[in-house]
């Protein structure tokens, strides 16, 4: 390519830059205007309600549907998602707690729920997340809640019968995990890994085929983990890319999961519940007395009526022993009223039922 046509080239990108720059201001106006439109709505005392997750799932799924390319769907609602997350900013910055620390795959996915524009609090445990969201120090909070390899994050299961939470959206993640060593690792006497148990466990296959005879130590966080390496010559971590790059460590094996779809799924708690946008989930716990047929019955009026269940979870009530509660996630809005006459039916069985929330479907 000529010279010439480069400049030609640029000389067009320039331009567009400028529209682009534009729209995107004009957007942001727009957002503002619908901050004072939702400030002047406020009945007395009432407190206004910036963040639409039931909006957003809306215009990222119109940004998808009429993206012609050549970029592809999810990079195209990806920047999107970072547009809608400074317009929202501009009308409140949300604080979101998450499992922390800094450089957690938690951290990760509540990037890629809410956006980088927000004003987010890394915490120790699970626990804490529920319980800082509670005290109502933070909008939003983002725990883990299963994995396509390990199973339920039991800890996130549990927190939720010990909080009322509202579940506002979910989002999905796929997990890589490296192998990483820091710059004074003596890469040949590596006696320890570190990471935490569900991603030791995510790699369980492939640290028998290649570290049979080292130790493997489970902390708190695969973040912990990287951080603990950086000063030790004889360990490395398992870690993904987000911990690597922040605590500047080096991949001695990438992409080392035992399974290749290895994804976990992520839950977004807040106190804020969300209007139905058609395309929705429902997350209920449910606890029935313990007598024979005790499931079936709770499973009989879901296939009645056609609705799709995703996942169940048996947990123990911890209300009494050999007592066990269900955490089953739906397709439908405990709105819609083919989802309310199930739930109905099941509260005329069940000992307890408790919606968790209704929330989009994870667009992105
Ligand atoms: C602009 C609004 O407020 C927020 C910002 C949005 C956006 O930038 O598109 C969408 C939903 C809200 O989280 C709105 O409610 O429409």
């Amino acid at each position: 390519m000529s010279e010439q046509e480069l400049k030609a080239l640029r000389v067009r990108i320039d331009s567009l830059d400028e529209k682009v720059l534009e729209l995107i201001s004009e957007r942001a106006r727009c957002a503002q205007e619908v901050a004072r439109v939702k400030m002047a709505s406020l009945a007395e005392g009432e407190v206004p309600v910036f963040y639409r997750p039931e909006r957003e799932a809306q215009v990222l799924k119109r940004v998808m549907e009429r993206n012609r390319g050549p970029l592809g769907n999810e990079e195209m609602a990806r920047l999107f998602r970072e547009i809608m997350s400074s317009c929202l900013a501009l009308e409140q910055p949300l604080k979101v707690a998450y499992l922390g620390p800094e450089g957690t795959f938690t951290q990760a996915a509540a990037m890629k729920h809410f956006g980088h524009a927000v004003i987010s609090k890394p915490m120790a445990a699970i626990d804490e997340v529920f319980r800082e969201v509670a005290a109502g120090a933070v909008n939003f909070g983002v725990v883990p809640v299963e994995n396509s390899t390990e199973g339920a994050v039991n800890h996130t299961l549990d927190s939720f019968l010990e909080h009322d939470m509202v579940i506002c959206g979910e989002v999905e993640l796929r997990i890589h995990h490296h192998l990483l060593v820091g710059e004074n690792t003596k890469t040949d006497s590596i006696s320890r890994i570190y990471s935490h148990a569900q991603s030791l466990a995510q790699c369980r296959k492939w640290l028998d085929a290649h570290y049979p005879n080292v130790e493997r130590v489970a902390v708190s966080s695969n973040a912990e983990a990287a951080k603990r390496v950086k000063g030790e010559w004889n360990s490395a971590a398992i870690a993904g890319d987000m911990a690597a790059g922040l605590y500047g460590l080096t991949r001695l094996a990438e992409k080392i999961e035992d399974r290749p779809d290895n994804s976990t799924r992520f839950l977004m708690i807040g106190s804020q519940e969300v209007p139905p946008t058609g395309d929705d989930k429902t997350s209920i716990i449910v606890s029935m007395s313990n007598k024979p047929g005790a499931l079936h019955e709770l499973l009989v009026p879901f296939h009645d009526n056609g609705i799709d269940l995703t996942r169940i979870e048996t947990r123990p009530s911890r209300s009494g022993k050999w007592t066990y509660v269900f955490f089953i996630d739906f397709i439908g809005h405990h709105r819609d009223p083919l989802v309310k006459g199930v739930l109905e039916k099941i509260s005329q069985e069940a000992v307890a039922l408790k919606v968790l929330g209704s929330y989009p479907k994870a667009v992105l």
